[in-house]
C-alpha cells in the first residue's frame, strides 16, 4: 500500500521540526529541510530558483518513499505558493500544514540565532527578514504554535488527517513485565496520538512468565494513566499470528536496538514487587 506525506511549511522557527518530531511513528520517514541543506541538497542557495530546485528534490524524495510505501513527515518552509503547487502535483497523497506563528515570535525564538545575523546584514535573503513567505490563499490545515502548545499542535494534526495517516496500532506481547524496551515502541505510536491496543497473552504461569495477566494489565495501565489513546486487551495465548496482505494494514519489525533488551534480564535484575511497582522503569 503507497504511503503517503503530510507536508509542513512555515517561517523559520514557527516549530516545523518540533512539530515534525512529534508526528513521526514506526513507519514514517522525517526529510527535514535543515538536514537536507547540510547533506544532499548543500551545493544549493535560499535564490526562488535554489529553493524550488531544494523542494523539488525532497519531494522527488518523499515520491520514492510513498510508492515504497513509507509515510513521510516534510518539514520545509515552502515559501512560495508556486512550490507547494509543484509538490501538490508531484505526489499522489500529500496534505500540507501551515505552520503560523508571527514574525515577531519565530524571531524572538531565534533558535539558531539565523534572525539576527539576518537582521545584521550577515545573511541577505532571509525569509521573514527580507526574502518573502507568501501566506496560503485556502489553508488545508493550520496550527498556531504561538498560542498553542506543541502538544495541542500535534493533537490536531494528528486528529484532523486521522483518515490519512492508519488510526490505530496493535501491539502483542507477553509483557513479562512491560520494560523500556517496549515502551521505546508503544510510546513512538501513542505519543504521536494514535489509538493503540497492548495485546496481553494470557500466558501460563512459570519461570519465565511469572506475572498473571492481570497484574501486567495493572502496570501497562499504570504506566499509561495519561494516554487516553491507549487500551490494553488481554487475549489468549496466541502461538501464531496470520497476516494477511493488501488488507490495509503493515506489518512493522520491532528495531534492532529495542529487541535486544531482554525481558529474561530485567527479571533477573529486580524483585517481584519491584517490577510490579515499576521500579526497572526509567521516568
Ligand atoms: N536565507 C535563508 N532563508 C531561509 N532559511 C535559511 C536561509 N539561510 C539559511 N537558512 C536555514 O535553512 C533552513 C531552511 O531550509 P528549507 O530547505 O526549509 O528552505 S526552503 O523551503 O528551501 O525555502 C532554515 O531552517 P529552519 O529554521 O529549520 O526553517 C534556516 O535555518
Ligand atoms: N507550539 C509550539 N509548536 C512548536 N514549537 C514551539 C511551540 N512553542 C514553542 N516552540 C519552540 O519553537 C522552536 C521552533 O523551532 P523549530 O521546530 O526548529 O522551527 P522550524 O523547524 O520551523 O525552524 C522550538 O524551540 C520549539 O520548542
Amino acid at each position: 500500500m503507497p504511503g503517503e506525506t503530510v507536508w509542513l511549511f512555515g517561517l523559520p522557527c514557527s516549530g516545523k521540526t518540533t512539530l515534525a518530531e512529534g508526528l513521526i511513528g514506526p513507519n514514517t520517514v522525517h526529510l527535514d529541510g535543515d538536514y537536507l541543506r547540510n547533506t544532499l541538497n548543500s551545493d544549493l542557495g535560499f535564490s526562488k530558483e535554489d529553493r524550488t530546485e531544494n523542494l523539488r528534490r525532497a519531494a522527488g524524495i518523499a515520491q520514492a518513499l510513498n510508492e515504497q510505501g513509507f509515510d513521510v513527515v516534510a518539514s520545509f518552509i515552502t515559501p512560495y505558493r508556486s512550490q507547494r503547487e509543484l509538490i501538490d502535483e508531484k505526489l499522489e497523497d500529500v496534505s500540507f500544514v501551515y505552520v503560523n506563528a508571527p514574525v515577531e515570535v519565530c524571531e524572538d525564538r531565534d533558535v539558531k540565532g539565523m534572525y539576527e545575523r539576518a537582521r545584521n546584514g550577515e545573511i541577505d535573503g532571509f525569509t521573514g527578514v527580507d526574502a518573502p513567505f507568501e501566506e496560503p490563499e485556502e489553508v488545508e490545515l493550520e496550527v498556531r504554535t504561538a498560542t498553542r502548545s506543541k502538544e495541542a499542535g500535534i493533537e490536531t494534526i494528528n486528529r484532523e488527517l486521522a483518515l490519512k495517516f492508519d488510526p490505530s496500532h496493535i501491539f502483542i506481547g507477553r509483557w513479562q513485565p512491560l520494560h523500556d524496551g517496549h515502551r521505546t515502541i508503544i510510546d513512538s505510536a501513542a505519543d504521536n496520538g494514535k489509538d493503540v491496543i497492548i495485546a496481553i497473552r494470557d500466558t501460563e504461569l512459570s519461570e519465565e512468565n511469572p506475572f498473571t495477566a492481570k497484574e501486567r494489565r495493572e502496570l501497562i495501565e499504570d504506566v499509561y494513566a495519561d494516554h487516553p489513546n491507549v487500551e490494553t486487551m488481554i487475549i489468549p495465548d496466541v502461538d501464531t499470528v496470520a497476516i494477511g496482505r493488501n488488507v490495509g494494514y503493515s506489518v512493522v519489525s520491532v528495531p534492532e536496538e529495542v529487541a535486544q533488551i531482554s525481558g529474561t534480564d530485567t527479571r533477573n535484575r529486580y524483585g517481584k514487587r519491584e517490577l510490579l511497582a515499576g521500579r526497572h522503569l526509567e521516568d
